[in-house]
């Protein structure tokens, strides 16, 4: 008879693998390679935004007293005494009945307080023009600081940076950015049953897509995949190859050994490298057998061979501490509310995560699932946007109750989403 094992509630395994610490480290690159990377110090404006008054339209500056009692039977005359583009600074004071062709993004001159649209202006020759409107001080000028004023935090360490951010990080001059450097995650496949992707099916086997799978999961959280290859089940081989790779990685995820079978050594590779165990079930599914431990101070991911209980497994385990060690204040997946697309009849004593699709129908997002919902399926994980968590009870789901969701491809992340996942209700 095998040891029972005693079933950890997710929140509780999760906040075990986050009490384990893993330091954010930093390092300088260049602004043209940050996209997707992680801000490692916050971003402030260090200069008013934009930095001086500035023309929104082609037309003319001018003193708007000037303008004083235009209408359409008595246009006011004004004297054009000079052109400028964006980038061009007109050299002097700008005098009473003066007036200065300018282009969209040239410093307003020094005396004018408002611009006359092209479009509004009568030229009678290239050095005079009228108008027919009076302005007031202010009209038409983009003003210094009104997009954001110098030392307003803007972007807080920690973000992911996106277009949005990197125009920011253009705006004030950083040339080099800092970002997280990206942890090293290693992944092991182990299983006797595994071929290599370009190898033929042969009876009884199967092509290794878990390493694959992860190594992508770690891209989109923002660590750096090295993939160590695939192991048969052999626990002295198992136990050298998880011993290397754990000098070489920060942090080291296999898939497969971690159930109770005979040729399930994630607990023998633990105990023979005198690892500190944190769990070996969680009361869920998929992914009941995940297994954590700290060896050596680092934290080895033993997941479980299942492709979906793999996807899980790494989605609620690594990749909250993976974001920690990236900077991130809010490391969990983001979660929020849908629909429920499909019934689940079936209760369940764990709780389910469910891989399934966001659609919107009718104004509201419905969180379908796709594919088998099996542990062992494949196709379930595909184009998933989102997990559904059905917490476990005495009675089953249906199409319409509302529910929580997780969503995968988010950036922004939760604090700690954890708190009353409770059984859900007709929305
Ligand atoms: N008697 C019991 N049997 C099982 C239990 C249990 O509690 N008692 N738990 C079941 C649950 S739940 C799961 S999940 C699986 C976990 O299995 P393991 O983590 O031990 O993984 P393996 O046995 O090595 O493989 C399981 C399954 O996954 C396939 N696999 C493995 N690696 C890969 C890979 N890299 N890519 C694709 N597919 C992979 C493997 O061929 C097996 O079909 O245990 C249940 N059993
Ligand atoms: O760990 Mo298993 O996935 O619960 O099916
Ligand atoms: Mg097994």
């Amino acid at each position: 008879m095998v040891a029972k094992r005693k079933p950890m509630p997710v929140a509780e395994a999760v906040q075990a693998v986050m009490n384990v610490g893993n330091e954010a480290k930093k390092e300088a690159i260049p602004l043209a390679n940050s996209y997707g990377r992680v801000l490692a110090e916050d971003l402030v404006g260090d200069h008013d935004v934009p930095s001086f008054d500035r023309s929104p339209y082609d037309g003319f500056a001018i003193r708007a007293e000037d303008s004083t009692g235009a209408n359409r039977n008595r246009p006011v005359h004004f004297q054009v005494v000079g052109e400028i583009g964006a980038g061009t600074v007109f050299p002097r004071a700008v005098q009473a009945g003066e007036a200065v062709r300018i282009m969209t993004g040239a410093k307003i001159p020094a005396g004018c307080d408002a611009v006359v649209m092209l479009e509004l202006a009568d030229e009678h020759n290239s050095d005079e023009m009228s108008i027919k409107r009076a302005l007031s001080p202010g009209d038409n000028i983009s003003f210094q600081g009104e997009d954001t004023k110098k030392g307003t935090p803007l972007v807080p360490k920690g973000t992911s940076i996106d277009p949005g951010v990197i125009a920011l990080l253009a705006t004030f001059g950083y040339a080099e950015v800092p970002v997280a450097i990206r942890p090293r995650v290693g992944i092991i496949a182990t299983g006797s049953e595994l071929l290599e992707v370009h190898e033929p099916l042969e009876p009884g086997k199967i092509r290794n897509s878990n390493a694959y799978m992860m190594a992508a999961q770690v891209e989109r959280t923002g660590g750096e995949p090295v993939l160590l290859g695939k192991l048969p089940d052999d626990l002295d081989a198992c136990i050298e190859a998880v011993s290397s790779a754990l000098q070489e990685v920060d942090m080291l995820i296999t898939t497969g050994g971690a159930s109770v079978g005979d040729y399930d050594y994630v607990p023998d590779i633990i105990e023979r490298l005198g690892g500190n165990p944190l769990f070996n079930k969680v009361a869920m599914r998929p992914g009941s057998v995940t297994t954590v431990a700290e060896i050596d101070g680092k934290l080895f991911f033993g997941l479980s061979g299942n492709p979906s209980a793999c996807f899980v497994g790494f989605e609620l385990f690594v990749r909250p501490i993976l974001r920690r060690s990236l900077f991130f204040e809010k490391p969990h997946l983001k979660r929020t509310k849908a629909t429920l697309g499909k019934d689940y009849p079936k209760p369940n004593p764990f709780t389910r995560f469910v891989r399934a699709t966001l659609e919107e129908d009718d104004g509201r997002f419905v969180a379908k699932p796709g594919g088998l919902d099996k542990s062992g399926s494949v196709t379930s994980i595909a184009g998933a946007d989102v997990l559904i968590a059905l917490p476990g009870g005495s009675r089953g789901y249906e199409t319409g109750m509302s529910v929580d969701i997780f969503l995968l491809d988010d950036h922004k992340g939760s604090e700690w989403p954890w708190e009353n996942i409770v059984a859900s209700y007709k929305s």
